[in-house]
Formats: C-alpha cells, sequence, structure tokens
C-alpha cells in the first residue's frame, strides 16, 4: 500500500487567525494564555482537516509563533546572551529574539534574519558559539504530538535536524575568529537524543528529520558528520525519515544511501531528474522512499499523470510498501485554502490547488496507487485529466502577438547605444546634478490617509478622479518637501502604490489577484504574491501619468519608478508550465515600452528595481549560470532601448550580494542604489575586488528603524564608503524606500542626509 504525507502546513490559519492574535499579543490587548489558545485551535484544525482529507502521514511540530528555526534556538537554549536576564517569560524571550524589544527599560535588537533557502520566508538565524549550553529546556515537538493526539490524530513529529540547524546558524559575536557551527555537532547530538527519545515514549513511530542542507552544495563536505550524528540518533529514535527539498541531492546520495534511516523524501518538482539515480542508490537498502510530487512551493494543480508515473517507477524499483506520495516540501510556502477565494472565476479557480487542496492530491494520489475501488477516487483522477487538459489549452491559445515579440529579440536590444563612459557626460549635462547627487530609492511614508483613500477607491465610496486628485495631491507634497530639503534628483513618492509587485501585475494582462491566498514572509508578516496564469503584455501605459504629473510641478529632474522584470517574476507565483526565463522576457518587454513611455514623457532617470534577483539565484553553484544570465539580460532588455541622455537606475536590498557582484555589473546601469548601512565592509571591498565602473549610491542609513541618523554619522558612513569609491561616481541616499516610516523621521533624516552631501561637496 502506498501512503500520503504533507511535510508541513501554513501557521496563519484559514482567517489570519495565527497573525492577529500574535500581533495582538504584541500589542498588549491579548494575554499569553489566550494566545496559546488561538494557536492551538488553528493547529487542531490544521490535523483534523488534513486528516478528513485522508492524509496519512501529518505533520506535527512544525507550527510557530513566529519562524521554526527560532523555536529550535528557544527550544535548545541557544539563547544569545543578550536576550537573558532581561525578566522576561520564555515566550517573550522567544518573541524578543524574533523581531527585539523595546519596552519597560529593555532595549535590545532582533536576531538577523535570513532567507530560507530560496524562498522569500525568513528564519531566525541561530547565533552560536563555543560557549553556547545547548539543553533541552522544552519539547515543543513532543508536545505538539500529543496535543494532536488528544484530539485523535496520530501525526508524525518534524524536527529541524542537527546539521542543517548547525549549518544554517552563524558564529556568535564573542565566538573565536575560527570558529565552525557544525563543530558544536558533539555536543547537540544529546538534546536531539533526549527528543527523539521522548517522542518514541511517547508512541510516535517516526519522525520527519528536515536535513534541506544536503541539496546544497556544502551538503557534500558534511557527509561524515551525517555518518556520525545519523548513527547517533537512530538507536533512540522513531523511525527516521529524513527529508530533503527544494532541489537534487545529486552525489550527496552516495552517503545518503548509507546512514541507518527508514526512509528518504526527496522533491521531484524541483528536481525530476534525480529519481533514476536515488532508486538506484536506495534500492538495495531498507530505505522507503518519499516522493515529493506536489509542489509546495507553488499553487498549481497537480498533474496526477505525471505524479502516477513517477511513483509506478518507484514502485517498479521497490514494491509498493517502500514508496509514499508526499508533498515537495512544507506546504508553509502555499495558502491555506482556495475555499477562502471567493472572487477567482471558475476556470480560475479549477486551475489551482491550496494547501487543503494539495493535502487531498496527494491523498488521491496514494489510493489510485494502492489499486483503490472508491468511486471518489476514480471520480478525483478523471476531474484531474479534465482540469489538466482544459489549462492546457488554455496556454495555447495564449498571446500570440507576445510569443512572436518574444521570438524576435535581437541581441541589440539588450545593449544601451553607447559604453557608460560617454552616457555619463551625456547626462552630466542633460540633468545637470550636482557633484555627490542626493535621491531616495523612491516611496514616501504609506500614511494612513493614503491608505484609507486606496481602502475608499476599492469600496467605491470615492471615485476614480477623486482618488486621482487625491494622489496628485499627495505627489506634490511630496516633491515640494523634496525641493525643500534640498534634494537633487527627486520621486513622485509612489503614494499610489499598494505593494511594488502587486501595483504592476494589476495593469499587465496574465495576472491573477487571490483575496487571501496569505503566504509568510517572517514572522506576522504576510504577502499575497500575484499568479502568473498566461502570456504578459501591458495593454497601456502604468506609471507615465504619475511620473509626469510629478515632473510638471518641478524644474528639478523627477525619477521614474519601475520594479523589474526578475523581481516581478520572483515575488509572483510564476506559472509551471513555461520557463520562468520567458515569463522573464515578456515581463522584460512590457516594461521595455513603459520605460520608453516614461523618457518620451520627459522624465530623464528612469529606475528600474531588482531587490529579488539574489533571491531566485538558484540553490548549486553549476545552475548559477544559467539563471544570472537570462535574468541579467532580461533587466537589460527592459532598460536598454532609451537614448544615451536618460540614466538608467536600479537597486538592490536586503540580500547577500557580494557573490553575484559581477552579474550586477553587467546589469550596466548608470546609477545602482544598494541597501549597505547594515552590511559591514565585506561589500564595500567586493566593490573594490571587481573595480565597480558605474555609478553607486551605498545606502547611508537603515530605514527599517525609525531613529533618525545624525549628520556626523552619515559623515562618517560617507568617509568609509570614499575610501573605496571614487568621489565622481557616488550617489547619496537611504538604504531602501520610505514607505513604512513616518513624515516626522523621514523629514528629519533627509535634511541630515542633504547636509551630508554639502559637506561632501566642501571637503571631499
Ligand atoms: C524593496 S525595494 C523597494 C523599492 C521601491 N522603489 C521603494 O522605494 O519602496
Ligand atoms: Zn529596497
Amino acid at each position: 500500500m502506498v501512503l500520503s504525507s504533507v511535510l508541513g502546513f501554513p501557521r496563519i490559519g484559514a482567517n489570519r487567525e495565527v497573525k492577529k492574535a500574535v500581533e495582538a499579543y504584541w500589542a498588549g490587548k491579548l494575554s499569553a494564555e489566550d494566545l496559546i489558545k488561538a494557536a492551538a485551535d488553528v493547529k487542531k484544525s490544521s490535523w483534523t482537516s488534513l486528516k478528513e482529507r485522508g492524509v496519512d502521514l501529518i505533520p506535527s511540530g512544525e507550527f510557530s509563533l513566529y519562524d521554526h528555526v527560532l523555536d529550535h534556538s528557544a527550544a535548545f537554549n541557544a539563547i544569545p546572551k543578550r536576550y537573558q536576564g532581561l525578566g522576561l517569560s520564555a515566550l517573550d524571550v522567544f518573541f524578543a529574539m524574533g523581531r527585539g524589544r523595546q519596552a519597560d527599560g529593555v532595549d535590545v535588537p532582533a536576531c538577523e534574519m535570513k532567507k530560507w533557502f530560496d524562498s522569500n520566508y525568513h528564519f531566525v538565524v541561530p547565533e552560536l558559539s563555543e560557549e553556547t549550553d545547548f539543553k533541552l529546556l522544552y519539547n515543543k515537538v513532543l508536545a505538539e504530538y500529543k496535543e494532536a493526539k488528544e484530539i485523535g490524530v496520530v501525526t508524525r513529529p518534524v524536527v529541524l535536524g542537527p546539521i542543517s540547524y548547525l549549518v544554517l546558524g552563524k558564529a556568535a559575536k564573542e565566538a573565536s575568529p575560527n570558529f565552525q557551527p557544525i563543530s558544536l555537532l558533539p555536543k547537540i547530538l544529546p538534546v536531539y537524543k533526549q527528543l527523539l527519545s521522548e517522542l518514541k515514549a511517547a508512541g510516535a513511530e517516526s519522525v520527519q528529520i528536515d536535513e534541506p542542507i544536503l541539496v546544497l552544495d556544502k551538503g557534500a563536505e558534511l557527509d561524515k558528520q551525517y555518518a556520525y550524528a545519523y548513527a547517533e540518533l537512530a538507536p533512540v529514535s522513531p523511525k527516521i525519515i529524513l527529508t530533503t527539498y527544494f532541489n537534487r541531492l545529486d552525489s550527496n546520495i552516495n552517503f545518503i544511501a548509507k546512514l541507518p534511516v527508514a526512509g528518504l523524501h526527496i522533491d521531484l518538482v524541483r528536481a525530476p531528474q534525480q529519481l533514476g539515480e536515488v532508486l538506484a542508490a536506495i534500492k538495495s537498502t531498507p530505505i522507503v522512499i518519499s516522493l515529493g510530487v506536489v509542489s509546495g512551493r507553488n499553487i498549481w494543480k497537480a498533474d496526477f499523470a505525471v505524479a502516477i508515473k513517477f511513483a509506478q517507477t518507484a514502485i517498479a524499483a521497490l514494491g509498493a510498501d517502500r514508496v509514499v506520495v508526499a508533498t515537495s516540501s512544507s506546504l508553509l510556502h502555499t495558502p491555506v485554502t482556495l475555499a477562502s477565494e471567493k472572487k477567482l472565476t471558475q476556470q480560475q479557480r479549477d486551475w489551482f490547488s491550496f494547501a487543503l487542496e494539495k493535502a487531498a492530491e496527494v491523498a488521491t494520489i496514494a489510493a489510485v496507487l494502492s489499486g483503490s475501488q472508491d468511486p471518489k477516487v476514480s471520480a478525483a483522477l478523471e476531474a484531474n485529466k479534465v482540469s489538466i487538459a482544459k489549462r492546457r489549452e488554455f496556454e495555447s491559445t495564449s498571446d500570440d502577438a507576445v510569443r512572436k515579440r518574444v521570438a524576435a529579440i535581437t541581441p541589440d536590444m539588450y545593449d544601451r547605444k553607447s559604453p557608460f563612459a560617454v552616457r555619463k557626460e551625456v547626462q552630466a549635462k542633460h540633468l545637470n546634478l550636482p557633484r555627490f547627487p542626493t535621491t531616495t530609492i523612491g516611496s514616501f511614508p504609506q500614511t494612513k490617509e493614503i491608505r484609507t483613500a486606496r481602502a475608499k477607491l476599492g469600496k467605491g465610496e470615492i471615485s476614480e478622479a477623486e482618488y486621482d486628485e487625491f494622489i496628485k495631491k499627495e505627489i506634490e507634497l511630496v516633491v515640494k518637501f523634496q525641493e525643500k530639503v534640498g534634494l537633487d534628483l527627486l520621486v513622485h513618492g509612489e503614494p499610489e502604490r499598494n505593494d511594488m509587485v502587486q501595483y504592476f501585475g494589476e495593469q499587465l494582462t496574465g495576472f491573477v489577484f487571490t483575496q487571501n491566498a496569505w503566504v509568510q514572509s517572517y514572522g506576522s508578516r504576510y504577502v499575497r504574491p500575484p499568479i502568473i496564469v498566461s502570456d504578459v503584455s501591458r495593454p497601456t501605459p502604468m506609471t507615465v501619468k504619475w511620473s509626469s504629473y510629478a515632473q510638471s510641478v518641478s524644474s528639478k529632474p523627477m525619477k521614474g519608478m519601475l520594479s523589474g522584470p526578475v523581481t516581478i517574476l520572483n515575488w509572483s507565483f510564476p506559472r509551471d508550465d513555461v520557463p520562468r526565463k520567458l515569463q522573464s522576457q515578456q515581463l522584460a518587454l512590457a516594461l521595455r515600452d513603459e520605460v520608453l513611455d516614461l523618457e518620451k514623457a520627459g522624465i530623464s532617470a528612469i529606475q528600474v528595481d531588482e531587490p529579488a534577483i539574489r533571491e531566485g539565484l538558484p540553490l548549486r553553484r553549476s545552475d548559477w549560470d544559467e539563471y544570472l544570465q537570462w535574468a541579467v539580460d532580461t533587466f537589460k532588455l527592459s532598460t536598454a532601448g532609451v537614448t544615451d541622455a536618460t540614466q538608467t537606475h536600479s537597486h538592490f536590498c536586503y540580500s547577500d550580494f557580494g557573490d553575484i557582484f559581477p552579474s550586477i555589473q553587467r546589469l550596466d546601469a548608470d546609477v545602482i542604489s544598494i541597501e549597505f548601512s547594515k552590511s559591514d565592509m565585506k561589500l564595500l571591498h567586493t566593490f573594490k575586488q571587481y573595480g565597480y565602473s558605474n555609478q553607486i549610491g551605498p545606502g547611508v542609513y537603515d530605514i527599517h528603524s525609525p531613529r533618525i541618523p545624525s549628520e556626523a554619522e552619515i559623515i562618517e558612513r560617507l568617509k568609509t564608503t570614499l575610501a573605496i569609491i571614487p568621489d565622481h561616481l557616488m550617489f547619496i541616499n537611504p538604504d531602501c524606500g520610505l514607505k513604512t516610516r513616518g513624515w516626522k523621521e523621514t523629514e528629519a533624516s533627509l535634511a541630515n542626509l542633504v547636509a551630508a552631501a554639502r559637506w561632501a561637496r566642501a571637503n571631499a
């Protein structure tokens, strides 16, 4: 018999119960008990729903009020000193680590956050040192296993594996210079042993141990640690299902097949090509294979025929009892249920599956493979065949003109007319900016008034015309402020944008929006990625009206502001039937038209933001070049159509750009602005090492905090930067957009920024 399995479930609750409860607790409006109760209700409902849908192996223990890696650190006593002895409850220590705490005389910043592999989910980075004193403060996984058991749901607990946990961690400040977190393996294993043996004693038959590090290149160097760790754990643990996702194992399968584990999960959505190799490697072992055939990263209905074929290959090699059908990864990266969407058309609903629907999919596929005679199962199989065929038909009648346009792209479309050095001269005359030009990244405070006006427009309480008038007033306000404070290259402030991807998606063809498809980004922050369902084009200009209005009320140059093709793609649910490259090219052509229309309307600087370019980088280095080639090319395609006199800008933030620096140079933007104030000197040296040749604005202050940077502080930062970047290439700007800030600190901070620029002009 083939079993079905789900590796993890969204935490938010169908009606955002957990998000609301967590935020109410932070605001002091909900007690800790009520928060725990709200979370328990959501967990119960998830477990029961998965059971009702027929899933055999239901996860527990992966739920979190903030982040599962943070849960681990908190439970294992990997709590940095600055959060200890503050008189906080365990729950408040946990939240303080996640988001910092500024109250009642306590002032601690949050731990660092990083993107979870190539997703937009952020985890809290463990801070480790020789001093870290691992002990099991609280067996959260056991508690949740019991919680589920109490309501009659037998679950399979989920634990983040010791090697992935350590490798994802970083050396704390107090660690000695050569400290490697993995050196703590012998110290952490006893805690894992305790955790796992307690699970076993409580009756857990098997446990899902996540080791996603195994899909990375560095997995290969950890073979000895894996052998050692799992030999220690296996004897005391419930049966171990070693779980990998997001990519392929490659040669790591050779040592994995020798580990004393009962099962291995592989991702066949991201890496279908690995099936043969993995089956061959485990054939002569007792290892059960769990096949990730239903995507945990996208919202398209699974094609049952494809999944069944994979499973049949595995069954032929290992026998049905050694095959499990599963989601490719945790469903954390998908929204809870399609049932919450009231506005999708019948046709659209028929294309998608969210977490609960995906659970039903794995159950159905497993039932088919087990030879079920249930008429409901054969009906579901038939319905899937029809849905998939209908979607293919829809795709094939997609936009012919767009396809033809992509096919007709010529190499010259990727390049500007003249090299940077020539353009720089032409632009200097055209824009007439001073030395050390000051500018911002685009957005200004999104005030309550702005959000209210947008909401009113949505509800039809104000007319389109009234809304436009309101936005114009906002723009004028922002423009006048920038003139007054003395900025050089102005922006319109982006008041009309709800979100930097959604705003464009709503005006392009090929996008579908949801009402409730929330996906966790970090902590209580959730995003609703748009869905790309067909070929993308731009029927009419999207931003020209606003940028040209802004230009009409100022004699200073105005910078037009667009989101880039790669970022729009990476922050959407992409189609799974055509390559990402093609989707990015289509977006680039649409943006190219917009760029040219802005230029025609008299906008002489145009910024195309690509903050998500790093996030889309493949997990294995051997796949980088291909991605970077098309990612950079499509950015160039969107911007290169302009004349030499138009200055192109791009912006990057909150990612580690060091390792893709050569590609940033290849974008050939006239100016880039980059988040900087949080990173150390490392990135600066990368600039030097690669000899970045175009203009650059390293962010001079952090915009994520209401703190006002002093003039002196900004000058200090400029001095450091000037030691590495030639003065004639420097722009001066904040780290990122100001939309999350209030006006008060914005005014004061920008005044100091302008004063620092004046200092630079006089002294550098
Ligand atoms: C995450 S990058 C944001 C760029 C955008 N132009 C803004 O200023 O908000
Ligand atoms: Zn940014």
